[in-house]
């Protein structure tokens, strides 16, 4: 009889998981939302599928603004789509924090490391404190001095592939500039990934990229159902012992490269952090680097920071500002690529700076309206993170409904970002003369949620909008650009960020060279 009950617990905890407490338990049983899904991952492959933030317009559509969707194990979850909503959670520094599930917390640790994008509460606001200078409007613009000679690599690895083929795939070059540009601007180091100079750093980069898909997804979400099975299989231990028989089990294979890619970022990391410290010049300098290491050096009480701390700081920064750039300039090509109209508007306004010859000085294509319009334009429709989480830490109110402590919440920026009431009927249409003329009582800076919003907005934002207007600025300058072929669409993947599955391909003309 007790071996029979042992055998049948396991059941029952199913059983109250996925059927009792969602069905007649849950405070928030009566919230609409659309039928179970997939008998054991609900409704999460169709957050993450290559679709995510259309799909859920049609069940925002049919349910309403707040919808209850059921995730592994019977979780429930909410989505939110109304800007103000979103607005309110990420604004809600009490009651609202970054989402703490297993999965995620994994995941940022092992990408990001003990830094400003994991971290919550006192711990992020002494890091953001000692940061925060870093990234000052004096800082970025002395940034820019070594954007001619960066820049100039990217034109040149572009003109050599040009002789052998007119259609490039635009990812690897933009993931390269913007890894390159990261570096200097934050590190002042050289990763030399545009010159081809094969960094380890730079090669487990480019293997790391393709691992980011739904595949990758659901086999962490799946490992997530077993109990503590993420502690178990992240953890170094395992990973070490078993990284060889891992590369031959397919389902898994992610793992072991995950895991060889991130050693040697996590080891570039050091390297990057040593050699500043010896070169020991970061006294009055106000870069990431020298900040990090004045805060090492010469921090007081909190303001401190210790050793230990040290390397993760340098992945965080890896981690949050790379791949992001590269998916956001991504979209912004495709767009230039398919709107002619719009791109040769760009190209008059560039011209009218640059006179047709090569861009000198990067600050001069900083406030350039139109340019700052198509990239708005862009990052609206298509937002490297089109999803942000948040975890209710307290019972919160979100439209009315009490939401328990602990209680998911998906925010749909992609779909705040189109939101008819705000944006109008042609909210989907990519039309960058939309923000010469915002809708009524919106400033620009409320339209951008793409970054964020509140106490945790993007610390690089700026830096990245500067870095993406001069390389956008510096293709329109010198290329034209269409796209591969006639019926081109858009294919898309998303785990951490929302990015091109097929490396956008487009092809490129010099301007002043035959057709
Ligand atoms: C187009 C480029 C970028 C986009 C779309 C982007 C987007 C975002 C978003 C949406 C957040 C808020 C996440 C949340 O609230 O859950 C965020 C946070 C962050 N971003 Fe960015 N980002 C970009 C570039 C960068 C760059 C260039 C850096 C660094 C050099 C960076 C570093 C960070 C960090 C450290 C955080 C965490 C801030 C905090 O929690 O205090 N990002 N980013």
């Amino acid at each position: 009889m007790f071996f029979l009950a042992l055998a049948l617990a396991p059941l029952a905890v199913l059983v109250y998981k996925f059927i009792i407490y969602p069905n007649f338990l849950s405070p928030l049983r009566h919230l609409p939302g659309p039928p179970l899904g997939h008998p054991i991952l609900g409704q999460l492959p169709t957050l993450h599928g290559p679709d995510a933030g259309f799909i859920q317009k049609s069940w925002f559509k049919k349910y309403g603004p707040i919808v209850r969707i059921q995730a592994p194990i019977g979780t429930e979850m909410i989505l939110l789509e109304d800007p103000k909503d979103i607005v309110a959670c990420l604004e809600n520094q009490k009651g609202m924090q970054k989402a703490s599930s297993a999965l995620y917390r994994h995941i940022a640790a092992f990408v990001a490391g003990d830094g400003l994008l994991s971290f919550e509460g006192d711990a992020h606001d002494r890091l953001r404190k000692i940061l925060n200078p870093a990234f000052s409007l004096t800082n970025l613009t002395k940034q820019m001095a070594f954007y001619p000679e960066i820049i100039n690599n990217f034109t040149t690895a572009l003109d050599d592939a040009l002789k052998t083929s007119d259609t490039l795939p635009m990812c690897d070059y933009l993931a390269k500039a913007a890894l390159d540009i990261l570096c200097k601007g934050t590190f002042n180091y050289d990763s030399g990934a545009l010159k081809n100079e094969s960094k380890a750093m730079v090669k487990a980069y480019s293997k790391l990229a393709p691992l980011q898909n739904a595949r990758t997804y659901a086999a962490l979400t799946i490992i997530d159902m077993i109990p503590h099975g993420l502690d178990f299989v992240l953890s170094k231990w395992f990973l070490s012992s078993f990284s060889s028989l891992l590369s031959k089990v397919e389902p898994l294979e992610f793992l072991s490269i995950a895991t060889r890619s991130m050693t040697i970022i996590r080891q570039s990391s050091l390297e990057i952090l040593e050699e500043n410290m010896s070169s020991d010049n970061h006294g009055p300098k106000r870069d990431v680097m020298s900040t990090i290491l004045r805060a090492h050096k010469d921090g007081k009480g909190r303001d401190k920071l210790k050793t230990s701390e040290l390397p993760d700081q340098v992945l965080t920064f890896l981690t949050g500002g790379h791949e992001t750039v590269t998916a956001a300039l991504s979209w912004i090509l495709w767009f230039i690529a398919k709107h002619p109209e719009c791109q040769n508007r760009l190209r008059r306004e560039i011209h009218a700076v640059s006179g047709g010859d090569v861009i000198e000085d990067y600050t001069r294509v900083r406030d350039l309206p139109y340019l700052d319009a198509v990239i708005n334009e862009s990052m609206r429709l298509l937002p490297s993170s089109p999803i942000l989480r948040r975890q209710a830490m307290e019972p919160t109110e979100v439209r009315g409904v009490t939401l328990p402590t602990g209680t998911m919440v998906y925010l749909f920026i992609r779909n705040a970002n189109s939101f008819e009431e705000v944006w109008g009927p042609d909210a989907d249409k990519f039309n960058p003369e939309r923000w010469e003329n915002l809708p009524a009582g919106l400033s620009a800076a409320q339209a951008k949620l793409s970054f964020g919003r509140g106490y945790r907005t993007c610390i690089g934002r700026n830096m990245a909008l500067q870095e993406m207007k001069a390389l956008a600025a510096s293709l329109v300058n010198s290329y034209e650009l269409s796209p591969a072929h006639e019926d081109q669409a858009i294919h898309a993947e998303y785990l951490i960020t929302y990015k091109p599955a097929d490396g956008l391909p487009l092809r490129l003309r010099k301007l002043g060279e035959p057709r």
